[in-house]
């Protein structure tokens, strides 16, 4: 699939798959094409070209473009707010029109009492906290029990306490539905609490789609790397089979004599010991940060900084000259 807004080229060859009843998060910087993808999923844009096919049927292609309301998509977008004048049950009731009355309230009573909103139906939206409209919003998506739910950062208006709350209620209702779901978000631990799947995008292009452990694992280039985890990277070239780092040798098996590479080490995958062990540095900065400790280095070659994030206490308050030892699973190879 391809889209342009106008000379950009906004998604580039994007293909993608999401499989009945899983959670696939898009995942992306800011500006990466997220929205685009499930505005176009959702039918509010029309792709420059590509199809798109829900249950074997397509739904989007050169030939015929089914409007929104047709597609049996349910949405929660954030430009899709509640209806302020309506009560809550009113506000869920909304996209029940094909039901009677009676029918309708039925079904959105029990979609407000999946989501604890139940004794709330008669209040309007301004008297309700911003997780209880963000459940609102959710009971109203999920009503007309829709077999494929679009959501673009659901969650992105709570507080870190409530986020998980509602992440998790979210996730055991979308499981009990069985929809089939698919989330944007730019936050990669969200994707990874909460993607059965994750997709990853850059510059409108698909780096990566897989699991949690994948990209966290096998990221497929430098940016993956560091998008799920904070990483060192230290520019080198590869000689023998190994790349010199700030850090000592690396090995870099299947990439080819001199080939220049970067090497990313995790910042949790570097220790702190003492003096004399491990390879020489000094620290620069420390910050504490409750349960671990950030700590800033600097090797006796060459202008890198190395960072670790160590357990707070680890490192004896007063250290100067330490030792750098790295765990080898925390090492990632990639040619430049
Ligand atoms: N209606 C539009 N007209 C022109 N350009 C647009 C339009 N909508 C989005 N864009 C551009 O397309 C690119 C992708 O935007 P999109 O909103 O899909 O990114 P995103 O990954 O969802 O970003 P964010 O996380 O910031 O919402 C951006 O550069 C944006 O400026």
């Amino acid at each position: 699939m391809h889209h342009h807004y106008g000379k950009r080229h906004i998604l580039r060859g994007v293909s993608l798959q999401a499989e009945p009843g899983e959670v696939l998060c898009l995942l992306g910087p800011s500006g990466s094409g997220k929205t685009t993808l499930l505005r176009i999923a959702a039918g509010i844009e029309t792709q420059t070209s590509g199809r798109l096919v829900l249950n074997e049927r397509e739904i989007s292609g050169p030939d015929l473009s089914l409007p929104p309301e047709k597609r049996g998509i349910g949405l929660m977008f954030q430009d899709f707010a509640l209806f302020p004048h309506l009560t809550i049950i009113d506000n869920v009731r909304f996209g029940l029109t094909q039901l009677s009355r009676k029918d309708g309230r039925g079904e959105a009573m029990v979609a407000l009492e999946r989501v604890g909103m139940a004794h709330h139906a008669m209040s309007y939206p301004h008297l309700l906290s911003g997780g209880e409209q963000q459940r609102v919003a959710l009971a109203r998506a999920l009503a007309p029990r829709p077999g494929v739910l679009l959501m673009d950062e659901p969650f992105s208006g709570l507080d870190s306490r409530l986020k998980d709350a509602v992440r998790i209620e979210t996730l055991a209702i979308l499981r009990e539905a069985r929809a089939t779901a698919i989330v944007v978000t730019h936050d990669a631990e969200e994707a990874m609490r909460l993607g059965d799947r994750i997709a990853l995008l850059r510059n409108g292009q698909l780096v990566q789609t897989g699991t949690a452990e994948d990209l966290y694992h096998r990221p497929a280039d430098l940016f993956a790397a560091g998008f799920f985890s904070e990483i060192n990277v230290f520019a080198s070239e590869v000689h023998d089979g190994m790349a010199m780092t700030p850090l000592g040798p690396v090995k870099s098996p299947d990439i080819a004599e001199r080939a220049a590479v970067s090497v990313a080490v995790r910042h949790s995958g570097v220790g702190v010991v003492e003096a004399g062990k491990g390879s020489p540095a000094r620290i620069v900065a420390r910050r504490f940060l409750g349960m671990e400790e950030h700590v800033t280095l600097a090797v006796p070659d060459g202008g890198d900084r190395v960072e670790a994030r160590v357990r707070a206490g680890d490192v004896p308050a007063g250290a100067r000259e330490v030792g750098l030892v790295v765990n080898e699973k925390d090492i990632l190879v990639f040619e430049s």
